[in-house]
């Protein structure tokens, strides 16, 4: 019998009944979920991951939807249990979705959905962030200054790397991927190289016009180019960062072999997700080779650190904050409502459409279209896997 877990219950004679597992920024999404008349229970348990036993509890016997975080672990145990609830709707409030078995959850006919687009600028940013960081070695020199260690102006203090005319490589050109990049290409005129399974034509077209904007005014023009070769990318970039999803394809795509292609003084920035890089063979890197820097957002036994990268002068580490702005975190929190509000509607209220639905959800002025995504076409809007 699992131990009960502390919620916080809002309209409690709601038809009907959608859990979250966490406390979420905003209320948009609670009044959200009231207005179509459900029953919104919130964990309020003070353990920052839940285990499959907690989630469980919170589940119980009847539940029709659940609104989960990506340090949960969505597998078959927690589908068949809440489809066993009458469960439809699954939302993760995250984009990434490595957490969510999505074949165990097609099998108990529980839907999926996961939040992209409100988080791809904020996402980005911290990678920028984290480059320009690593570049000129910021964290160092703040403790450095805080440490009473400053003397005094010396040509050799700090120096890092000049980001103008360099080259930008990103791995995964998806939407944060491509925001990124555009980042790095217009606000630091770096050339751009980019590894992606699908070509990223958007992306292409920005930078030609870019740098033909730039020519036209009598700058030195920027330049892209797609590489047929993760390979390639690490061999010419001078800045490296990491967007792919985390699937089979992209575990451990940095390891030692391909961190030894890369360039002695290269800059490596992971705002993905931690397994992408063999971890271990990145410490080992970063100690032989002081010159080449890192910015990590996300760790591969995450919430820990690998023995010996707390100590590395030359990394930067922050808590997956990559998502972490107050209009994006409401955002993720009213899309993963908005999944489960589809679903429920889809199968309880047949007349409403689900277009019509979302639409309702989405007027208003809290969510800004990415219009990568929605093609014109509103629902496309919220991330519905299956
Ligand atoms: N650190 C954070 O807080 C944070 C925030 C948001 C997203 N993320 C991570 O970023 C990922 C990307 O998000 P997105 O919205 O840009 O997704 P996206 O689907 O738009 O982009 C992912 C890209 O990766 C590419 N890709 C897939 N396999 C690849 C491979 N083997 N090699 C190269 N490219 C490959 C895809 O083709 C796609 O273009 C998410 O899956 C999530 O894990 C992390
Ligand atoms: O995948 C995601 O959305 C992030 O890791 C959290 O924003």
């Amino acid at each position: 019998m699992a131990k009960p877990v502390a919620i916080e219950v809002w309209n409690p004679n709601g038809k009907y009944r959608v859990v979250s597992t966490k406390p979420m920024p905003g209320t948009r999404w609670i009044n959200l979920l009231i207005e179509q008349d459900c029953r919104v229970e919130i964990c309020t348990q003070k353990k920052t991951i839940l285990s499959v036993e907690d989630i469980l509890a919170l589940i119980g016997d009847k539940c029709d939807g659940v609104i989960g975080q990506l340090t949960e672990d969505w597998g078959e145990t927690l589908f068949s249990a809440l489809s066993r609830a009458g469960g439809k709707a699954f939302s993760n409030m995250a984009v990434g979705y490595n957490n969510v078995d999505v074949n165990a959850a097609n099998k108990y006919g529980v839907a999926v959905g996961n939040t992209p687009g409100v988080l791809t600028e904020t996402t980005a940013e911290l990678a920028a962030s984290l480059s320009v960081a690593a570049a000129r070695r910021i964290v160092e020199a703040d403790e450095f200054m805080r440490a009473g260690l400053y003397d005094g102006w010396l040509p050799h203090l700090f120096v890092g790397n000049l980001l103008k005319g360099q080259t930008v490589g990103v791995i995964g050109a998806g939407r944060i991927g491509s925001a990124y990049a555009r980042m790095m290409v217009e606000g630091f005129k770096m050339n751009l190289i980019y590894y992606d399974i699908y070509q990223a034509t958007r992306l292409e077209k920005f930078v030609t016009a870019y740098g033909q904007f730039l020519k036209a005014n009598g700058e030195q023009p920027v330049t892209w180019k797609r590489a047929s070769s993760m390979d390639e990318v690490l061999r010419e970039a001078d800045l490296i960062s990491l967007h792919p999803v985390l699937d089979k394809t992209t575990y451990h795509l940095i390891n030692k072999e391909s961190l030894a292609t890369m360039k002695k003084e290269a800059i490596l920035v992971n705002c993905s997700r931690g397994p992408v890089i063999d971890e271990v063979a990145l410490v080992e890197h970063l100690r032989e080779n002081p010159m080449f820097r890192v910015g990590l957002d996300v760790f591969e036994d995450e919430p820990y650190m690998k023995p010996g990268l707390a100590e590395m002068k030359n990394a930067i580490v922050v808590p997956h904050i990559a998502s972490a702005s107050k209009w994006t975190r409401e955002g993720m929190a009213t899309l993963a409502a908005l999944n489960v509000l589809a679903y429920l509607f889809q199968s309880y209220e047949r007349s409403e459409s689900r277009e019509r639905l979302i639409y309702k959800g989405m007027s208003g002025d809290a969510i800004m279209l990415d219009e990568s995504l929605c093609d014109g076409r509103l629902y496309h809007c919220v991330g519905l896997i299956i």
